[in-house]
């Protein structure tokens, strides 16, 4: 029987609502953004990050504006962006400060998590959000702060979340080989990379979506159900 050591989670669709992300947070980014960019256009990592963006667009000697409004089409995209991720973890985190919101957990969350830790798994999170903005997400969560749930967290610095190539840097970061690891997702293309990497699976299927037919993972409604392999 294999054992699971360790459980890396998804965030949104997973531990926490989609329309938390896209009705809260994307919004608040995309109407601060342009004054962000303004009044914090010479900090050193504000200007690594802008940079990055033009870069990752092919914008050669681009305008602030010009680079302004790539972001703004970006968040409407819902583009995984490393560069537009990390200027929306600083936008995020003076909201979070400024009590305009908390990170929604869906109820069953924090209590399992607490129940894994003290069986002794260790937790992890793998977001397209920067590590930034996982780390105030679940500091800032509606179940209270949940960071010390967490070892470690990751973003797309370690790669896209459809890639194999990115589970298996995760596997190697946490010193766990891939089948005593289980990835938590929604979303099937990642669940079928960290498959790929030999790491064990389970897709949440939170209702009212229905539990589907014939899954290629594992499906859950949600973390009380998880069975670990
Ligand atoms: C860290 S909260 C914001 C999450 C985010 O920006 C996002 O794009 C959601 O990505 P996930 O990989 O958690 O589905
Ligand atoms: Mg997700």
């Amino acid at each position: 029987m294999t054992v699971i050591r360790a459980i890396v989670t998804d965030i949104e669709g997973t531990t926490s609502s989609i329309g938390f992300v896209k009705d809260v947070l994307f919004p608040y980014a995309r109407k601060r953004l342009p004054a962000f960019v303004e009044t914090h256009a010479d900090r050193p990592e504000v200007q690594h990050w802008l940079h990055e963006a033009a870069r990752e667009a092919g914008l050669v000697e681009a305008s602030r504006q010009e680079v302004i409004e790539l972001l703004l089409r970006w968040i409407d995209e819902d583009r995984k962006s490393t560069a537009l991720k990390a200027l929306q973890g600083m936008i995020w985190q003076e909201g979070y400060e400024a009590g305009d919101y908390r990170a929604h957990v869906y109820p069953e969350v924090s209590a399992r998590l607490h129940a894994w830790r003290a069986d002794g798994l260790h937790l992890y999170v793998y977001s397209s959000g920067s590590v930034q903005a996982q780390k105030l997400f679940f500091r800032y969560s509606e179940a209270g702060d949940l960071t010390p749930m967490f070892a470690g967290y990751f973003d797309t610095e370690t790669g896209p979340k459809r890639e194999r190539a990115s589970y298996e840097r995760i596997v190697e970061a946490i010193g766990e080989r891939p089948e005593h690891v289980l990835f938590l997702s929604d979303v099937v293309e990642e669940l079928d990379a960290a498959a790929a990497a030999g790491l064990r699976t389970g897709w949440l299927v939170r209702p009212p979506q229905a539990p589907p037919e014939a899954p290629r993972h594992p499906a859950y409604p949600d973390f009380d159900a998880v069975v670990l392999p």
